[in-house]
């Protein structure tokens, strides 16, 4: 049986994304190659991972709690083998969401993809194209319009792209209007994100 490297488990309110505000088991693992400099989860791939669990201990802990699904985070939760992890979730009755890059080829089956690709890191097209929903993670208005130059052509068919800023720059007035003349000129798939469980000081 497969053991994951984890920094925390946790149950809370989905912050992101179209599933924004609905309960779910989150799982957290260590390590990401791709070292985004504004990072917000630092701790997942600085240092070490805090505890190593089995797939079932994961998933059986998960379904003490009223969770539908789980959340399946990193760091780049795709660099592990998931799959068996996947299925143990599964078997509880519990659906997968995934939080990723795209920094390795697909190879996993989950009932929601959340792609969130970065300008300085390949994204594979595997994802690209399977992806339910795409987050870009902006800084500055250039980086909004490097994100659509970059991946514009796979927005067709996403039931949402949100935009979001990075955490440090939540409260900058130029940078969420920049977001939002940007969701009224094109329209969708494109939606103005945030992270919601920072406003409610969930975890
Ligand atoms: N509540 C909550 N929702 C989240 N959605 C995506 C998260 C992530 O770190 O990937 C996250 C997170 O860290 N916390
Ligand atoms: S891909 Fe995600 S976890 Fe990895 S460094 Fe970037 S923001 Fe952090
Ligand atoms: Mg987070």
């Amino acid at each position: 049986m497969a053991v994951y490297p984890i920094v925390e488990t946790f149950y809370s309110i989905q912050g992101e994304g179209l599933y924004a505000g609905a309960g779910a088991y989150f799982v957290r693992l260590f390590g990401c190659p791709v070292k985004c400099p504004w990072c917000d989860t630092k701790n997942s791939w600085t240092g070490k991972p805090n505890l190593s669990l089995s797939s079932d201990e994961i998933a059986n802990e998960a379904s003490l709690s009223s969770c539908d699904f789980a959340v399946i985070t990193g760091g780049e939760p795709t660099i592990h083998p998931l799959q068996e992890l996947i299925d143990a979730f599964h078997e509880r009755g519990i659906k997968v969401h995934i939080e990723t890059s795209g920094y390795m080829p697909k190879n996993i089956e989950a009932d929601w993809i959340t792609l969130s690709p970065k300008l300085h890191s390949h994204t594979h097209e595997s994802y690209l194209e399977a992806a339910d929903e795409l987050k870009f993670i902006v800084s500055s208005e250039d980086e909004i319009s490097l994100y659509l130059e970059k991946f514009g052509g796979y927005l067709r068919g996403k039931k949402a792209v949100f935009i979001t800023p990075e955490f440090s720059k939540s409260r900058d007035a130029e940078l969420l209007n920049s977001i939002c003349e940007t969701v009224k000129l094109y329209g969708s798939p494109l939606r103005a994100g945030w992270q919601l469980h920072k406003c409610f000081g969930a975890i």
